[in-house]
């Protein structure tokens, strides 16, 4: 499923009036047909509907909607928001339609307290009001309208294309619909995947009206969801011939006197995700520590200082495949000496956490990498790589991501709800799992650990690392979905549920991965 802006969407809608040659009329017609055939599995009979519909072509769909539920035989009222000569082009074909079809349109302009006092009557609202030609603050009587609708909690509200009001491509929202259900007309837009518009939406629904995938290919850039489906399509399969060398050699760098934790999450997650070999790389004040709670794994204690990364690190002899480097390591001298010298490795290496502090430091040598770089920062850290604010980060999390990963030539791993995988050459992947049971200490560093597993056993660095962020939110997922609630769940809980959501994907792909 591919995600795009609302200036995409219209690049989209031109090309397949002006070049395809399908009339803005019939798509929407397709738009309210698609949506009505939603809300006629979900609106019982005996529910009293209100279709509020505004001046652009997101009431036009509208129009189509109310007639189609009209003709069914649902209790259906038709108010139209603006007054009637204001509506053009299709919305107004759709209207006259409507109209020619027998069916009354109730005016708000005149009847505003009828209004008021009939929304407490209905059971259903479809919000036709605005979608994604929204432009500035919201106007009269717009606000008062979606305010009102708010207000009535036992509303069941659906949305059309967008909650009206909230900006298509996300960011700030005064007011708008909260809807329960949004009914996405052929591609869901950014603001599904960013907050706060994500809050507004409810459940999403996308319906295809009938776009040609051309349209899409010649007028949007490449961002899409990453589910369940394309993981267990890409999932590594084991030789039977295989040995533990063929899975990778893994080294996690990281640790120091105060922070032991960190990395051995990153370690054990890497183990139970599949790494062949994994040594931990810790200074030697914290190896006793570490040592203890791995007996799968190999030990490189390095020199320390203060409990921290003196700056040596002898990573010529541990011959490693991949490298993570970064979980509790430190802010030092030492610890950017030690990753400084990581990036000079020709294998992939994942930074995270503190191995992202000295980022201006690393930036000329990422640069002239030839190996995969991958970065995880949280949007804490990305907005102190930025030098912005984390609002900045938020409000342009797609835009950002993609100037970043594509100017530093990195795969940039961009954390939170619908983490933001993007590849140096700029294709953006939506991660769909994970919940707020993730927000909590460690978390990041289970996370580094499967990348860093994943990297050594998929031949495509991109399917690796979405892959694993997809894992990882599923094990949470998982968690919460029995025997835990969002608020109990430890990282170590994660790393324990990654044998149960690797085993339920690889079912999943199973019949797949026998035909290859
Ligand atoms: N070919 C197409 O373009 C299709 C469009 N579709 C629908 O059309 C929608 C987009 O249509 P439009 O471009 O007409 O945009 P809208 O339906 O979002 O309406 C924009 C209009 O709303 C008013 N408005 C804008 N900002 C406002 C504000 N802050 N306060 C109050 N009023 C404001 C203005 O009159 C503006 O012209 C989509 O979201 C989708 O629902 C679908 O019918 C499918 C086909
Ligand atoms: N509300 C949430 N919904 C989904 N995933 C979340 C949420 N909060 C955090 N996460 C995920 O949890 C991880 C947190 O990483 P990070 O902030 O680096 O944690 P830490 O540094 O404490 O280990 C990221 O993968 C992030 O996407
Ligand atoms: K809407």
């Amino acid at each position: 499923m591919r995600v795009v802006t609302a200036s995409e969407m219209y690049a989209i809608d031109r090309y397949t009036i002006q070049q395809i040659g399908m009339s803005e009329e019939s798509l929407m017609e397709n738009a309210g047909q698609a949506v009505a055939t939603v809300l006629l599995e979900r609106i019982q009979p005996a529910q009293r509907v209100a279709v509020l519909a505004g001046t652009g072509n997101n009431g036009g769909d509208g129009f189509v909607v109310a007639r189609v539920l009209k003709s069914y035989g649902y209790t259906t009222d038709l108010w139209l928001i603006p007054p009637k000569e204001k509506v053009k082009g299709a919305a107004k074909k759709a209207l006259e339609i409507y109209e020619n079809s027998g069916y009354e349109v109730k005016n708000y302009i005149g009847n505003e307290k009828e209004f008021i006092e009939q929304l407490r009557h209905y059971d259903v609202i479809i919000d036709a009001l605005l979608g994604i030609g929204i432009n500035g603050a919201l106007r009269s009587p717009y606000k008062e309208i979606i305010e009102k609708v708010n207000e009535a909690k036992e509303l069941v509200v659906y949305a059309i294309d967008v909650p009206s009001g909230i900006p298509a491509d996300g960011g700030a929202v005064e007011t708008a619909i909260q809807a329960d259900v949004t009914i996405t007309i052929q591609y869901p837009k950014l603001s599904a995947y960013t907050f706060p518009t994500a809050d507004y939406y409810g459940e999403l629904i996308v319906v295809d009206i009938g776009i040609p995938p051309l349209s899409l290919e010649k007028n949007a850039e490449f961002r899409r969801l990453w589910s369940e489906a394309a993981v267990a399509r890409t999932l590594p399969v084991r030789k039977r011939s295989s040995h533990k060398g063929t899975y990778g050699k893994g080294l996690v760098i990281g640790g120091s006197r105060n922070m032991t934790g960190a990395v051995i999450m990153t370690a054990k997650a890497a183990l139970r995700s599949g790494a062949g070999l994994l040594t931990m790389a810790v200074p030697d004040d914290v190896y006793p520590v570490v040592a203890t709670h791995i007996p799968e794994v190999m030990y490189h204690p390095c020199s320390s200082l203060n409990g921290c990364f003196a700056g040596e690190i002898d990573l010529i002899t541990l011959d490693v495949d991949a490298i993570a480097a970064g979980p509790g390591m430190g802010r030092t001298m030492g610890a950017k000496s030690v990753v400084q010298k990581v990036l000079c490795q020709d294998v992939p290496v994942v930074l995270d956490a503190d191995a992202l502090y000295f980022w201006n430091d690393y930036v000329s040598i990422i640069r002239e990498r030839t190996e995969a770089t991958i970065l995880t920062p949280h949007p804490g850290e990305m907005a102190r790589m930025l030098g912005v604010s984390i609002d900045d980060v938020e409000r342009d999390r797609f835009g950002i991501a993609k100037q970043f990963a594509m100017s530093n030539g990195v795969y940039l791993v961009l954390k939170g709800p619908y983490t933001i995988v993007t590849t140096p050459d700029g294709k953006q992947y939506v991660n769909t799992s994970g919940n707020p049971a993730l927000a909590k200490g460690g978390s990041g560093d289970v996370l580094t650990g499967i990348i860093l597993a994943f990297i050594m056993q998929h031949d495509n660095i991109q399917e690796a690392i979405c892959n694993a962020v997809f894992v990882h939110g599923k094990a949470a997922d998982a968690l919460v979905e029995k025997e835990h609630s969002p608020m109990d769940v430890l990282a170590t809980d994660v790393i324990e549920a990654i044998p149960q959501t690797l085993f339920s994907l690889y079912k999943k792909g199973a019949s797949y991965q026998k035909q290859r």
